[in-house]
């Protein structure tokens, strides 16, 4: 006779979810959900507080995410009819490899705060759906742990230029040992930029144990249930972080790094390296001559230098002073597929997204994601048949025009 094993909390753990489980009411309110903004709405219902803010907020005032997300509704599409779009295709190459959209899975830290299933729930969602996917230095899971969770997608791995340059290094070399295929360097970090959400809400990651979080642990008890029933953070560099945002971002990162660091990385990483954060022509320039095979035109979804340059907006200068030297892509604002159809008719090889896939971990773990993923492609696919353009690659600024300001 085989003892009775007593189930571990894991296991438990689907039943004792309000959402999920046997009555599959997550599955249903994700499927009920028609847009980006529904699986925002459902993320403000799961996610504690403190944790939505991290994930919707931004610097300041947070003009540059609002003026990011406005750039977006400045955009008028201008159709062809009578053209044959009986089938769309909307594939592309991004860093010469095939991709199935033009659109990359945005570098996330601490991904596991808004769904225990992080980062290997979004990796696999985007393996599946042929994008790539970029892990953070700042992510909670180990850059060894995804590579083996994840081995088929396309991985790169988003670099944080440490004070301690041997531990930058280290992490270099472990994403190559692990097989990702392009670096992503970010260099709008210098300073924690103000995130006035966080510092309201007493954030600390890990999240600690007080009066305020107490009380959100009632009114949000999936959460909850989820965090207390796995296992605790990991961090892709494998360090330990523990405190405010802004106190590791002061503690780690390095605000004197310059141009003879990305000299640097360039001889130290054989494979694509992208250069995220860029914020005018001139740099464009400068991080191209410095040997960027990509970059991306961000102002980190507003969470940095309030009052940033809105990335939209900029996108079409910094593509043509870059030309084909090195391919442009460009974030911040983008809730929708018909959002990514404007970035690359406005000259953008490939958008990424951050929140967009967020709210959909919030919203339902690895099948929020795909339900986000799902919806941009759909509605991308849609727009460019309404734009009578049967090909992605067909797309361009004649199908474009930006209204006034
Ligand atoms: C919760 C959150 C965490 C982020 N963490 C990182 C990070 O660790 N590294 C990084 O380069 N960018 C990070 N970003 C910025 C994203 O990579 C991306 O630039 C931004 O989310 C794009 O704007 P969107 O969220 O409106 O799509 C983060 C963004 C969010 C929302
Ligand atoms: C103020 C920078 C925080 C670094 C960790 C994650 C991140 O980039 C973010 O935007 O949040």
């Amino acid at each position: 006779m085989t003892a009775r094993r007593r189930p571990r909390w894991s296991e438990l753990r689907p039943l004792l979810q309000p959402g999920a489980g046997p009555l599959g009411l997550t599955d249903r309110r994700l499927a009920r959900a028609s847009s980006v903004e529904d699986l925002r709405a459902l993320a403000r219902r799961r996610a504690p507080r403190a944790v939505f803010d991290y994930t919707d907020g931004a610097a300041g005032r947070e003009l540059a995410l609002r003026r990011s997300r406005q750039a977006y509704a400045r955009v008028e599409f201008l159709p062809r009819v009578l053209q044959d779009v009986s089938s769309v295709d909307l594939s592309t190459t991004i860093l010469g490899t095939p991709s199935s959209a033009p659109l990359v899975f945005a570098p996330t830290g601490f991904t596991r705060m808004m769904h225990t299933e992080g980062e290997p729930a979004v990796a696999r969602v985007a393996a599946r759906t042929g994008l790539p996917y970029a892990l953070s230095t700042m992510g909670t899971t180990s850059i060894e742990r995804l590579a083996a969770e994840v081995p088929k997608g396309r991985r790169w791995f988003q670099l944080y230029l440490w004070r301690d340059r041997a531990a930058s290094r280290d992490l270099v070399e472990r994403a190559r040992e692990s097989g990702y295929e392009a670096l992503v360097l970010t260099v709008d970090t210098p300073v924690p930029g103000p995130r006035l959400r966080d510092a309201r809400n007493g954030l600390t990651i890990p999240p600690s144990l007080t009066a305020r979080t107490v009380a959100e642990a009632v009114r949000h008890p999936a959460w909850w249930v989820d965090l207390l029933t796995t296992e605790p953070l990991e961090f892709a560099s494998l360090h330990r972080f523990e405190g405010t945002v802004a106190e590791l971002v002061a503690r780690m990162f390095d605000p004197s790094a310059t141009m003879d660091d990305l000299a640097w990385l360039r001889s130290a990483w054989p494979g694509p390296l992208i250069v995220k954060g860029v914020q005018t022509v001139a740099d464009a320039r400068a991080v191209v001559d410095g040997g960027a095979d990509a970059i991306v035109v961000s102002n980190h979804g507003g969470r940095q230098l309030d009052r940033a340059p809105t990335p939209l907006e900029i996108l079409p200068e910094v593509a043509d002073a870059v030309g084909d030297r090195a391919e442009v892509y460009v974030d911040g604002g983008i809730l929708s597929g018909s959002d990514v159809v404007a970035a690359v008719a406005l000259g953008a090889r490939a958008a990424l997204v951050g929140r967009a896939y967020l709210y959909g971990l919030m919203a339902g773990g690895e099948r929020g994601v795909q339900r986000a993923a799902d919806l941009l492609l759909q509605e991308a696919a849609t727009t460019l048949a309404l734009l009578g353009v049967a090909r992605i690659e067909d797309l361009g600024r004649n199908h474009v025009r930006l209204r006034p300001g």
